[in-house]
């Protein structure tokens, strides 16, 4: 079984995507970010993503990570309040400590594509 069928698939996905969003809005150093965006279709791509990277056999047809993120202007400490709110809207909705562990590990890498820090220029010139 696959992780994302071992916290409940789809429904339970969705439930814990929604909580996340209504925390990352709540919280003012990263509400800025999502002003602006159609956040129902942000957090429809956001459960096929995260249930694809658990294991499926969901699929996720949005973009490359580094791409859409790219010139957000995304700092490290912004990704781990992300990585933080995750967690807790995970342990809301009783998803086993060791589960969480492992999902962390599967999210806490794609900080190196999502983290830029910088305008869109400036990575694009380091790149
Ligand atoms: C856990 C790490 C993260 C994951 C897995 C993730 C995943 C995603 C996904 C799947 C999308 C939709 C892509 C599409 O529409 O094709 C997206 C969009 C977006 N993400 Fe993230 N993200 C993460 C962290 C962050 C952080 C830390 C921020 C800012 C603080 C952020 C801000 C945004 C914004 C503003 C969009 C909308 C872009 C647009 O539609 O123009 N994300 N993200």
């Amino acid at each position: 079984m696959s992780i994302y069928e071992s916290i409940g698939g789809e429904a339970a996905l969705i439930a814990v995507v929604d909580d996340l969003y209504e925390r990352i809005l709540a919280d003012e150093t990263l509400s800025v970010f999502f002003a602006g965006t159609n956040l129902a279709k942000l957090k429809g791509r956001q459960v096929e993503f995260f249930g694809q990277a658990l294991g499926g056999p969901m699929l996720y047809q949005g973009g490359g990570m580094k791409d859409v993120h790219l010139g957000l202007g995304i700092e490290q400490p912004h990704f781990d309040r992300v990585a933080e709110h995750l967690v807790a809207s995970l342990a809301a909705a009783g998803v086993p400590e060791e589960t969480i562990g492992q999902i962390a590990a599967v999210v806490l890498p794609l900080a190196d594509d999502i983290v830029s820090g910088t305008l869109a220029a400036e990575s694009g010139a380091a790149r």
